[in-house]
Order: C-alpha cells, then structure tokens, then sequence
C-alpha cells in the first residue's frame, strides 16, 4: 500500500492519436511522489499531449491513468474535482487571460473552486502567491502585456500555485527566457519543491534545467517512455537519440558546466573551511539547492525545438 501512494501519476498502455497520426502506442509511466520529473523528448513527440492526458484535458483512444490513484480519463470535470484541486498547472507560454490582471489571473482557480470564498480572502491568496513567485507586489493590478517574458512565466506559475497544490505539471516553463531569468526559474522551481514538498511533472528541452533541477528524467520517442531514469542512468544506455541528446554539444557543455561547479565548490571548501562538511557537498551534488549553480554558466538548450 505504501508502495502505491509512492507513486502519484501511473499511466499504463496509453494511446493517443489524431487521425491517421498515432503519438503514443502502448506508454508507460510513473511519477514518484516529491520528486521533480523533467520529461524530454524530440518536438513533436507528444509531451504535451501526455501532459493534457493526464490532467484530463485529452481523452486517448486506450489506457489507464491515476492521479493520486484516482482515474482521470473518461470524467468529466466536476467528477474529478477533488483531485483536480490538488494539481496546478503552468501551459507552455503562461496562458495567462490577457483580460484579466496578474491578481485577477490567479484567482481564477480559487474561483473556479471555491466561488463562496470572500473577494477580500481572494485578493489576499492572489497577491500572496504574486510575492512568493518573486514578482513585486505591485505586479498584481498589471496586465500580461505590460509584463516582460520571465514575469509572465512567474505569474503563470503563481496561478498555477492558487490552491496550494501537491502536484504540479510545467510545460516548458525556461523556454523564451534568457539564461539568467531562466536560471532564476529553476532556481525558484528548486526551492518551491523544497520547501513545499511538491511533485512535479516537468516538460522541458533545457539541458541546464534537467541538470539543475531534475531527479530522474524520462524520455520519449518512438511513441512511448523509452526510459527513466536519472541522467547518469540515461546516458549509461546505448539509445541513439538519448546519446545524441545529452552527449551532443549542447550536452557536453551541460556537462561541462556542472564540471566546473564542482570546481567552483572544491575552492570555496578551501577557502573558507565549513564548519559542517555537507556544506559542500550540498554544493556539488545536491539536487534542489543547485539553482544557483546553473546561474555560474551559459545555458544549454538543444535546438530541437
Ligand atoms: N489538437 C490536436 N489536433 C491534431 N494534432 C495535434 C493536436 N495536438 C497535438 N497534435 C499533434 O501531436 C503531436 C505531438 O504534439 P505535442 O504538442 O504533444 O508535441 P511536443 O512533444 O510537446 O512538442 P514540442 O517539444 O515541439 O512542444 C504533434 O505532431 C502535434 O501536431
């Protein structure tokens, strides 16, 4: 029993397909609780689609899915209510309602779930998780237009944080920022994850965000998961594509980086002997505390987009 609330997302033998265009044939997956997914894949592959699956936005043609060992496929969405207040999701671009303010946009789910809760409650959830996505307060009576792309992302994130969520799903979060604000994200993803003790489903083509931020990584191609795994797991495999993906340029200088982190880390433990030796070794290995790693280098995103 406790082996199954480990997992929170089980998909089993999912297909997919738009008309004579099968994009998933037999996919399996499983996504453990409290762990940070990132989930690859050439474009195309359907990453997002299984993202849309699981959350019950696409019926397949075949499978089985649970989320928090509720079936999602085939209910409608005042069924699967309860489990659906229990996930957040931030759209690949923000998707945020251009109409709406920042604070208006995230209280759209608190809406949508709660309608009897006071306007004043409501404004004071919104602008809470408007701070704790690190924008200014005073971004809450903005529009998106007048946001620039990594603000827009963080208010998309903060909607997505509306209900205090156990789970969240990010589809492609760092895509169109630049290195520093997307460093900054999976900075801001880490230590969400951390201190919240979320699980997150995490679509991306960014090679610094997986190395910053992931736990395992699963991968998709040829319809289906080919493999999970952590990174070094992953590169251990002879795949050609998993191979080409993380040991291509873009890759080695991921590699690279992180390389040269450890370094960074090696001279900060001479410099300035730490009282407590897992300091460093927070440094140069740890999972979520490396936000700040992928802030020392350049970013490398395959161009596969
Ligand atoms: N509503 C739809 N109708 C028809 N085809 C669709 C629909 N949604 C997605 N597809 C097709 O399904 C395939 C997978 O799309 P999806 O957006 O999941 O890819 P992806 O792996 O997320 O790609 P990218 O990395 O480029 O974002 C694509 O060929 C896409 O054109």
């Amino acid at each position: 029993m406790a082996e199954r609330d480990d997992i929170v997302i089980k998909v089993r033998g999912l297909r997919n397909s738009f008309g004579e265009q099968v994009i998933h044939e037999g996919l399996d997956l499983d996504v453990r609780r409290g762990e940070i997914l990132g989930v690859v894949g050439g474009s195309g592959t359907g990453k997002s689609v299984l993202m849309r699956t699981i959350i019950g936005l696409q019926t397949p043609d075949a499978g089985e899915i649970t989320v928090f060992g509720e079936p999602t496929i085939g209910r409608d969405a005042t069924e699967a209510v309860d489990v659906r207040k229990r996930w957040g999701v931030l759209f690949q671009g923000g998707a945020l309602f251009s109409t709406l303010t920042v604070a208006e946009n995230v209280a759209v789910p608190i809406r949508e779930f709660y309608r009897r809760l006071p306007q004043a409650l409501m404004d004071e959830i919104a602008s809470y998780k408007v701070v704790m996505t690190g924008l200014p307060a005073d971004a809450g009576p903005k529009y998106p237009a007048e946001l620039s792309g990594g603000m827009k992302k963080r208010a998309g994130l903060a909607r997505a944080l509306a209900l205090d969520p156990e789970l969240l799903f990010l589809d492609e979060p760092t895509a169109g920022l630049d290195p520093i604000g997307a460093a900054a994200f999976d900075q801001l993803i880490g230590s969400l994850q951390d201190t919240l003790g979320l699980t997150v489903f995490l679509i991306t083509h960014d090679l610094d965000t997986l190395y910053a931020i992931c736990d395992r990584v699963a991968v998709l191609a040829d319809k289906k998961v080919i493999a999970v795994g952590t990174i070094d797991e992953l590169i251990a495999l002879d795949h050609p594509w998993i191979e080409e993906y993380f040991k291509g340029p873009r890759g080695r200088a991921a590699i690279a980086a992180k390389g040269e982190i450890g370094e960074l880390a090696s001279h900060a433990a001479t410099a300035h002997a730490p009282r407590d030796p897992t300091e460093i070794d927070a440094i140069s290995t740890g999972q979520h505390s490396q936000g700040d790693k992928a802030d020392a280098h350049a970013r490398s995103e395959p161009g596969t987009r």
